[in-house]
């Protein structure tokens, strides 16, 4: 649906350059939502306006759609790009046009019969939420409220791709969540394909099947949410990680178990939240002769499935312990075996 291969951007800033993309590639899948997380600067807003060429890279291939972009001409990249919806974080609403109006203009734009606008943006309307607002103005809504407005205009043109700058980065919690499953609505009801940036995990936990993780201008990660929950393997990731849920173990707790039992393994286990682990657990004692001892854990919801999380310390004959592990490799969602929890290792330094 989106092809962004091997994408280089940079910008000229008086003599200097600077490389806002260094060869990224994302591939979004039709029907999902992708979601692209990165600190202030890592090249998002960038890399989202390259979808409808509202930049244009210094070299790569720009695929929407199955169109390459780069070889369209003017008008038939008008037409590709009716094709793209785009809401910003700001919501751009035209404060001297109320809510229909501001939904409507873009159709009137295009010579959409009255008729029909009318039909269609009481539609819009009623879909985000907004029903009862249509003759009051930008000033009389509340953040949430202007970013309804802002799908509803963004969803005029009947758009295949749904691009989310930061949508919900200028709203508080509770008017992101409904914002946030109005979006997951609209990805089920009308099978848009969503890609969103955001340098909030939440976002990403909530509502995305996949994501790419950005530093400086690159992906250092990319996956489906699940799996980078599961098994983080970049720094950055696992810091955006901790802002949803802290599972950093206390460095001197490793150090305490390295010293008393230099055998152990710290493994950070994931699993489906709903499955049984005691049967699991149990096979560990009987089978490999091994305890297992529950330092921490945790249930978190990724787009609604449920994953545990959970750090154990097996301990027992090294030859058990390797036992043990290739058993719930085999039995759990993910083992993550982390050198930053090796008692060996912790104990060698
Ligand atoms: N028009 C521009 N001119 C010059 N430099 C730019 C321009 N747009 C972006 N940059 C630079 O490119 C880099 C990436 O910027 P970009 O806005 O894409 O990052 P971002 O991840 O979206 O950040 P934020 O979350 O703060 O919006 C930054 O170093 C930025 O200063």
């Amino acid at each position: 649906m989106i092809q962004l291969t091997n994408i280089h951007k940079t910008f000229k800033v008086g003599k200097r350059e600077v490389e806002a993309l260094k060869g990224v590639t994302i591939h979004v899948k039709k029907g999902e939502i992708f979601g692209v997380i990165g600190s202030s600067g890592a090249g998002k807003s960038t890399l989202l306006r390259i979808v409808n060429l509202l930049e244009k890279p210094i070299s790569g291939t720009v695929i929407v759609n199955g169109k390459n972009l780069l070889q369209l001409n003017e008008k038939q990249l008008r037409i590709s790009r009716k094709k793209i919806g785009i809401i910003f974080r700001h919501f751009n609403l035209l404060s001297s046009y109320n809510v229909f109006d501001n939904v409507a203009e873009i159709l009137r734009m295009t010579h959409v019969p009255k008729q029909e606008i009318k039909k269609k943006v009481e539609g819009l309307l009623r879909l985000v939420g907004l029903a009862d607002k249509a003759g009051e103005y930008p000033s009389q809504l509340s953040g949430g409220q202007k970013q309804r407005v802002g799908i509803a205009r963004a969803l005029a043109m009947e758009p295949e791709i749904l691009l989310c700058d930061e949508a919900t980065s200028a709203l508080d919690p509770q008017t992101t969540e409904s914002i946030l499953e109005l979006l997951l609505n609209i990805n089920e009801k009308l099978g848009l394909t969503i890609l969103l940036i955001t340098h909030e995990m939440e976002v990403i936990k909530k509502i995305c099947d996949r994501v790419a993780v950005m530093e400086k201008g690159e992906v250092i990660e990319q996956g489906s949410v699940l799996d980078i929950f599961s098994t983080p393997k970049h720094p950055t990731t696992k810091n955006f990680i901790r802002t949803v849920f802290d599972d950093a173990i206390p460095k001197d707790m490793i150090e305490k178990i390295a010293v008393s039992s230099p055998c152990s393994k710290i493994l950070r286990v994931s699993f489906r939240g709903d499955a049984a682990l005691d049967p699991v657990i149990s096979t560990l004692a009987t089978r490999y002769r091994v305890t297992s001892n529950v330092l921490f854990g945790s249930i978190n919801y990724i787009k609604g499935t449920p994953l545990g999380i959970l750090f154990l310390q097996i301990s027992g004959e090294r030859e058990g312990v390797a036992q043990a592990i290739t058993y719930l490799k085999q039995v759990v969602y993910h083992v993550d075996i982390r050198s930053e929890y090796d008692a060996e290792e912790v104990v060698a330094k």
